[in-house]
């Protein structure tokens, strides 16, 4: 039995490295329903301190290895959005060099995190650098769209609100840190059965949705949290109805002493709690970890 490659090796290049931080929805505003089934929504997108990371050893023909928590569930095939990105940008620029990519899985998969999404704008991001691309090629963007909805937004890990199904972006924003938590009561949720669950028929526009709450530029933590607090994530109601363990995560994460806002990400099941500093996040977390001591915790700082 041959072992499988070492994600260190050094093969006969220099080993690139990018991170893949998760991708947190701190509002998710559903506006309408292409006639396609794509939905369309506004959506203010930040990105924490913890992630996946992903390297790339260009000495070796495309391929890839997974480790980590989350390397079976995420799968190393041709179905992985790394492999898939990668696949996509090669298409439209045939010729470029490729390698061989190890992703060390630490998000859980299918939690509303975009860990796949953020694994395939890493890989492109790699693959730039390899083939001394401009990130703000049209190869490359065009190839985080054809990949996924949430791919974009990850290609430069900036907070934005994003727009259309995820295509239109605004410019990067400065946000204060946030210092938030993040739980994820292990229970994968599939994105195409909350959105279907939804019930949104084809082609329907909803009645005119809010603007995203955008807290303004240089504004504080705490400024910030009250505008949060009067936006939404619209995939809450048919996330709960689709796993119980969603109501109980935000039902935890809103009775903590400590927590100004509890929100679920994206199409959950991850919820993410926000609290005023880094000390009240560590509490938090510890008093989530011990109550829950299977789910995945984590205290992190959103940017
Ligand atoms: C919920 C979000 O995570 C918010 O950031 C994204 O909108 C989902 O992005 P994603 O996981 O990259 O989504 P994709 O992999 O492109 O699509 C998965 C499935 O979700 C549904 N989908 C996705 C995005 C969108 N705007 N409308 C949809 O209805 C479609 O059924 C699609 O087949
Ligand atoms: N690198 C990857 N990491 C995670 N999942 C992957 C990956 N490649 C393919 N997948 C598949 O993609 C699906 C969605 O995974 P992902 O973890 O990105 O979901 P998510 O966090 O809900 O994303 P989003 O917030 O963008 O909806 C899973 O069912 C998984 O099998």
């Amino acid at each position: 039995m041959s072992l499988p490659p070492s994600p260190y090796s050094a093969g006969a290049g220099r080993l690139l490295v990018e991170r893949a931080p998760a991708k947190v929805n701190l509002s998710l505003h559903i506006i309408g329903r292409r006639a396609d089934g794509y939905h369309l929504l506004e959506s203010l997108v930040a990105f924490a301190g913890c992630g996946d990371r992903l390297s790339l050893d260009p000495g070796r023909p495309l391929g890839l290895t997974v480790s980590g928590p989350g390397a079976e569930a995420a799968g190393a095939g041709p179905d992985n959005l790394v492999l898939r990105a990668a696949n996509h940008l090669m298409a439209r620029r045939p010729g470029l060099v490729a390698g061989h990519f190890h992703l060390d899985k630490r998000l859980p998969v299918a939690a509303g995190l975009g860990g796949g999404s953020s694994d395939a704008a890493a890989a492109l991001r790699l693959m730039a650098r390899l083939n001394g691309l401009d990130r703000n090629d049209p190869a490359i963007l065009a190839a985080a769209a054809a990949t996924g909805a949430d791919v974009p937004v990850c290609l430069d890990g900036r907070a934005r609100v994003m727009a259309g199904i995820g295509e239109r972006l605004s410019p990067p924003l400065a946000l204060p840190p946030l210092f938030a938590v993040l739980v994820n009561p292990r229970v994968p949720l599939a994105t195409a059965d909350v959105f279907r669950r939804l019930g949104l028929p084809p082609g329907a526009m909803r009645d005119a949705a809010p603007q995203p709450a955008t807290p303004a530029g240089g504004c504080d933590g705490s400024e910030a949290l009250a505008v949060l607090a009067r936006a939404r994530n619209d995939l809450e109601p048919p996330a709960k109805a689709l796993s119980p363990a969603v109501a109980e995560a935000l039902i935890l994460m809103r009775d903590l002493p400590e927590c100004r806002l509890a929100r679920m990400s994206g199409s959950g099941a991850t919820v993410f709690g926000l609290f005023d500093d880094c000390r009240a996040a560590t509490r938090a977390r510890r008093l989530l970890a011990a109550a829950r001591p299977t789910w995945w915790v984590r205290a992190t700082v959103l940017r």
